[in-house]
């Protein structure tokens, strides 16, 4: 990961695809405005929603108000200023040249302070169905030459085998790897980042969560309650199994059953985790 130094006079666009969705109002937005209030954004950073709905940041923002933590006594200020960063741009995922006027739009904030260099991450907070056309539209019509281009999507990435092979085929055909970020945001849950602590660091837990101890695991997925109805469609159609099991669940049985990585690296971590499911 990239450092994001503050003081930096470099340009930074965020583009959330999908902003009228869930996903992005429950998380995305709550954590860009988490990384805001706490001044770990670089200075100047503009954020762009990308919808076919016609979204106007005066409407979205009462819209997510209920999701974004906020202390009415430390924030409000903060609060204002950090929607003054984010531009509405509306257009049609399959549509060049709607990607073109979104560039623009970020052209347009990048250059208004004389930053010579421009970065961009893309999060594409969409269904699978529309991910290559967005990837696609967007490395052609999007990526910024003077700076670097990250690339974020949100599982599920595919339905099987087949169809994770055509989008890893036509991601990798518009990004390199070490542009592509495939979220499980499960994983920042506070209890799983604690967990390594637990496991190595915690003489007590340490010394008894192994075969030695432990007669078998059960790992729940619970789910908050009401379940939307949008939500409840996508379930019924995309299947339950697909949708959290075979990443969230299997995530976190890795990190159960893995071994100490040799050290606190991506690369390490995924060596460990393979190693497991090498076993199954
Ligand atoms: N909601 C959640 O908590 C989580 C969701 N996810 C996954 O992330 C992705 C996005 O989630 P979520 O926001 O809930 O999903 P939504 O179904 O709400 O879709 C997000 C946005 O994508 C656009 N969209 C929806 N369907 C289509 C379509 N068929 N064609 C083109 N555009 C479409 C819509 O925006 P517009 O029409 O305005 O362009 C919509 O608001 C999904 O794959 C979901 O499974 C992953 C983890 C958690
Ligand atoms: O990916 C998913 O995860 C969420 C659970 O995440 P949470 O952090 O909101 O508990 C689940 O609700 C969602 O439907 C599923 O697709």
């Amino acid at each position: 990961m990239i450092s994001m130094d503050p003081n930096n006079e470099e340009a930074y666009s965020i583009v959330v695809f999908g902003a009228s969705g869930g996903l992005a109002k429950k998380k995305v937005f709550p954590a860009l405005w988490a990384l805001f209030r706490e001044n770990r954004m670089p200075q100047g950073t503009k954020i762009f929603t990308f919808t076919r709905s016609p979204l106007q940041t005066k409407t979205y923002r009462l819209q997510i108000l209920p999701y974004m933590e906020l202390d009415k006594h430390r924030d409000p200020t903060k609060y204002n200023l950090f929607w003054t960063t984010v531009h509405c741009v509306q257009g049609e995922y399959d549509k060049p040249e709607h990607y073109v006027a979104l560039t623009e739009a970020m052209v347009h904030q990048e250059t208004k302070h004389n930053q010579v260099r421009a970065n961009r991450i893309f999060y594409l907070a969409l269904p699978p169905i529309v991910f290559d056309q967005v990837t696609l539209n967007v490395s052609r019509k999007c990526s910024s030459t003077t700076g670097w281009n990250r690339i974020i999507v949100e599982k599920p990435f595919a339905r099987d085998d087949i169809s994770y092979k055509a989008f890893q085929t036509s991601l990798c055909n518009c990004f390199r790897e070490s542009q592509i970020y495939l979220m499980d945001h499960l994983l920042s849950r506070q209890v799983m980042q604690n967990f390594f602590a637990l496991r190595y660091s915690n003489h007590l837990w340490g010394e008894t969560l192994n075969h030695r101890h432990v007669a078998a695991v059960m790992i729940s997925v619970k789910c908050e309650l009401p379940v939307s109805v949008n939500r409840a469609n996508y379930f019924n159609q995309f299947g339950i199994i697909r949708d959290v099991m075979t990443n969230h669940m299997i995530q976190v049985l890795a990190m159960l059953a893995m071994d100490q990585p040799y050290a606190n690296t991506a690369d390490d971590l995924r060596a460990e985790r393979l190693k497991i499911f090498a076993r199954c």
